[in-house]
């Protein structure tokens, strides 16, 4: 089979520049286009020069139609209304999808689901095989453990983040609460300030830092009567999650239109 062609979209982003580097480095796969959002100075500047590599010839462009054209993929580490448009191209050009953007509401998730009766989509909240095993161990975990043990997720983020609670971190609460068989949404306590009165049982409860240049550093502790225990996972680079878009990428190239997450490209759904 020939080289994916892979386009990455927020590419004079943090993760832009890695995922650029990624391919680069990468076997089964080659730069197709660099998206960046339209009025930005980087617009017209190298994808390759911008990662600190040589020239790769490919000039960041507004323009997701015209690039992908000729493209099998993006890879999309932007920001939620970026993601929701680069949806419908994908999807109309048949692409596969690979969306790592955090910060997406209900409704920006419903519209992604909507379009996957006919594109592959993978998404994922993290991209990392450590924090997908984490979320698997954890479900089970919490299954094992009844409401006496408190459920805690802890997440540290450099200081340009600019969502909370991370994508990861949200992920770990929904492994939590499918392993106690409850929803999330009615079980999670955010931004605890003041006087809140005692943690209500059965609650699942998100903190979150910031600081520095910490790629993800991710903990789950389960806090019961005179004893605790914490399931943690610590991201020493984000080379990590730009390695695991590429193999999501390539994993979905001709699979049949659907929603997959990590954890069905890394076989981890049946764990
Ligand atoms: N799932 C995972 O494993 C991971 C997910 N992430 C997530 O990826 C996202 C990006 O993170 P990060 O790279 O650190 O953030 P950055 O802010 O560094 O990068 C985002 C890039 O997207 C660009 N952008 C904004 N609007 C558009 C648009 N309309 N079209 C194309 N590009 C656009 C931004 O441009 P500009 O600056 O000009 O606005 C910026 O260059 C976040 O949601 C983060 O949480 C990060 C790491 C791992
Ligand atoms: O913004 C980041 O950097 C990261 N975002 C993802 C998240 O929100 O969980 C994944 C990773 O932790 C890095």
């Amino acid at each position: 089979m020939s080289d994916m062609r892979l386009i990455v979209a927020g590419a004079g982003g943090r993760m832009g520049r890695a995922l650029v580097r990624a391919i680069a480095e990468s076997k089964g796969a080659v730069l197709a286009g660099a998206l960046e959002a339209p009025g930005s100075e980087l617009l017209g500047k190298d994808a390759g020069v911008l990662a600190g590599l040589p020239a790769s010839g490919i000039k960041l462009s507004a323009d997701l139609w015209a690039m992908s054209k000729d493209a099998d993929g993006i890879l999309d580490f932007t920001v939620p209304a970026a993601t929701i448009a680069n949806v419908a191209i994908a999807a109309e050009r048949g692409i596969v999808h690979v969306i790592g953007t955090t910060g997406l509401s209900g409704s920006d998730n419903a519209v992604i689901k909507s379009v996957t009766n006919r594109a592959v989509v993978v998404q994922s909240g993290n991209m990392s095989l450590g924090v997908n095993l984490l979320a698997a161990v954890v479900r089970r975990v919490a299954k094992a453990l009844d409401q006496s043990f408190d459920i805690e997720i802890v997440e540290t983020h450099h200081r340009m983040k600019v969502d909370a609670p991370s994508g990861t971190a949200l992920m770990l609460g929904q492994a939590a609460a499918s392993g106690r068989g409850v929803t999330l949404d009615e079980h999670s306590e955010r931004g605890r300030d003041g006087i809140t009165g005692a943690r209500r049982p059965g609650n699942i409860g998100f903190a979150s830092l910031r600081g520095g240049t910490v790629a993800g550093d991710h903990s789950v502790s389960f806090l019961g009567p005179f004893e605790r225990l914490t399931l943690s996972h610590q991201a020493e680079d984000r080379m990590l999650f730009a390695h695991g878009a590429l193999k999501a990428a390539l994993w979905a190239h001709g699979k049949q239109p659907g929603h997959y997450s990590m954890a069905d490209v890394l076989g981890l759904s049946d764990i």
